[in-house]
């Protein structure tokens, strides 16, 4: 039998906008994956801590934003593993724990360039399908040539980060069309970013 095909989609989310939102829909109508997990990441191991809201308030978050897609979840499991939150050891355990599943990594062309400095970068590549979507200024392919099951795809590039989103409500700006709306709602009740 065809195992389900999903694609790992992780981060810090911090918090979940709608740029991220825009990609996990378009994997979802245009590849041939079944679903998309976002996994939320304590803490990406090369970036600073301290600027990270509770983890538990962007999982929070994340769940908020994918109340309306039924084949979009987000997933805990890197609560419960050592960090900082590495996606060898993530990816590892979800395949041990979903034997029914082929796991796919997607990653943008910002972190596919810092790719050599994630841990056991070479057996993510031998174990694991990758695509990479594009990041506005990161091109792809000119410095290395792509290993054959990882691929570039054309999805649409949105240039929306959620530094940008945390700066501008911190200034007070209104940001309702950046983020989805039960999110917003959740940021502005709970006085977040301010
Ligand atoms: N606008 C976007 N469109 C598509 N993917 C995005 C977008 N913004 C971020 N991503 C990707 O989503 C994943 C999680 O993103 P992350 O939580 O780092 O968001 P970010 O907006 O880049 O955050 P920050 O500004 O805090 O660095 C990363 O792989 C990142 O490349
Ligand atoms: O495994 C690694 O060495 C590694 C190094 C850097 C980033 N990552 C993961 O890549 C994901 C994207 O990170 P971010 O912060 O850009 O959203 C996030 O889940 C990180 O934990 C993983």
């Amino acid at each position: 039998m065809k195992k389900k095909q999903v694609g790992i989609f992780s981060g810090s989310f911090n918090p979940v906008h709608t740029g991220h939102l825009i990609l996990a829909n378009y994997l979802l109508e245009f590849t041939s994956l079944d679903e998309i997990w976002l996994v939320v990441s304590p803490h990406n191991p090369i970036k600073e801590a301290d600027s990270l809201l509770d983890e538990k308030i962007r999982l929070e978050m994340a769940r908020l934003a994918v109340e309306e897609f039924d084949r979009l979840l987000v997933s805990d499991i890197e609560f419960c593993m050592p960090k900082p939150s590495y996606t060898i050891d993530t990816l590892t355990r979800l395949r041990s724990e979903n034997p029914d599943v082929e796991f796919t990594l997607v990653i943008g062309s910002d972190n596919w360039r810092k790719f050599p400095r994630w841990k056991e970068h070479q057996r993510l590549i031998e174990e694991f399908r990758i695509l990479i979507y594009p990041r506005p200024g990161e091109e792809v392919g000119a410095d290395r040539p792509l290993p054959e099951n990882v691929q570039l795809i054309d999805a649409p590039i949105v240039e929306i980060s959620s530094t940008f989103i945390r700066e501008s409500i911190r200034m007070g700006k209104n940001m309702r069309a950046f983020l989805p709306a039960q999110v917003y709602d959740y940021i502005l009740s709970n006085g977040l970013y301010r």
